[in-house]
């Protein structure tokens, strides 16, 4: 797959601290991609390095193929993005924003089309200095999609969003990614950018501690299967004579490990004579991967 966008070996420090250190990760064309982690991470001082406003000291960040740095800033024109707070003009109304920024060719049809999208039809000729934090955040996103640009960069998009509001904004995500626009999205809201994204990028304390597909995630670290079976305490019991523990939940809840293999459960449980109802793989969301792998790179450390 081809990238729309490449950090190799980013190192950053303000002062003494060290804010990045050789993070690597690519955006494929057409992905949405999460940046994920805990506050203070160092997830916004990635995202600025990519929009060049940021110097680093080593590393190499590349934007379809084309370096970008504080000094070289010319693939930037294929970049949208929000990040922190946007900047909004109170006199001037949403739709004077959409105007003064949009460039190229059919500008109207875009912004009409734009605003019916992400719903600003109510508000879009008021000033901006009566829009709640939500319009404000609207207005914001919809500045960073004006141009079509080919890479997104939205940092804590869904701020301030309603749940009707944020809905809207994952469908407009999903049908510009589906027309080919890549996303690089951070958000503490991990439920819904589990909705959104296909892949995630894992930082803390300034390195990727992994990059995944969703899929992968919630299948890599913890796979949990929960079995009803004709006598669940005999067959806790038949389970932990071949060295599977289980949890007690509704049913019998087992980690699935290349020890401790639904194929090795199905067979002690049928010897010993006990039937099984059901056997439901329950994975896990965003946020208890993200936790799981956080906790388990403590423990590492
Ligand atoms: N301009 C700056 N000057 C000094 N230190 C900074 C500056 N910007 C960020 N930092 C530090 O760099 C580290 C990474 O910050 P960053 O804002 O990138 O984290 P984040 O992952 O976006 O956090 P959050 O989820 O809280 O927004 C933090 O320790 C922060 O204090």
């Amino acid at each position: 797959m081809e990238n729309i966008l490449e950090v190799h070996q980013l190192s950053k420090h303000f002062g003494k601290k060290q804010a990045l250190n050789n993070v690597d990760f690519t955006v494929g064309k057409g992905r949405i991609v999460g940046l994920i982690g805990p506050n203070g991470a160092g997830k916004t001082t990635i995202m600025k390095a990519i929009l060049g406003l940021f110097s680093y000291e080593k590393g190499q960040i590349k934007i379809d193929n084309h370096p970008v740095s504080e000094a070289s800033h010319q693939a930037l024109a294929k970049v949208g993005a929000l990040i922190e707070y946007p900047a909004i003009y109170p006199y001037l109304t949403g739709l004077d924003h959409l105007k003064l920024n949009a460039t190229g060719d059919a500008t109207t049809e875009r912004i009409d089309q734009l605003v019916k999208q992400m719903k600003m039809e109510s508000y879009i000729n008021r000033k901006a200095k009566n829009y709640s934090l939500g319009m404000k955040q609207k207005l914001g996103i919809a500045l960073a999609l004006i141009n079509q640009p080919e890479l997104v960069i939205l940092d804590e998009p869904m701020n301030g969003l309603d749940p009707q509001a944020t809905k809207d904004l994952r469908d407009v995500i999903m049908s510009q990614a589906a027309a080919g626009t890549s996303f690089l999205i951070s958000s503490h809201i991990l439920s819904e950018l589990e909705k959104l994204v296909s892949e995630v990028v894992i930082i803390d304390h300034g390195e990727v501690i992994k990059q995944a597909t969703i899929a992968n995630l919630n299948h890599q670290e913890n796979d949990f299967i929960m079995l009803k079976t004709s006598d669940d305490a005999a067959a806790r019991t038949s389970l932990a004579q071949v060295g599977i523990t289980t949890a007690e939940a509704p049913g019998l809840v087992f980690n699935q490990t290349p020890s401790a293999t639904l194929a090795l459960v199905i067979k002690t449980l049928v010897k010993a004579d006990i039937d099984i109802y059901d056997v439901v793989h329950q994975g896990e969301d965003l946020e208890a991967s993200l936790l799981s792998i956080l906790h388990n790179e403590k423990k590492e450390a």
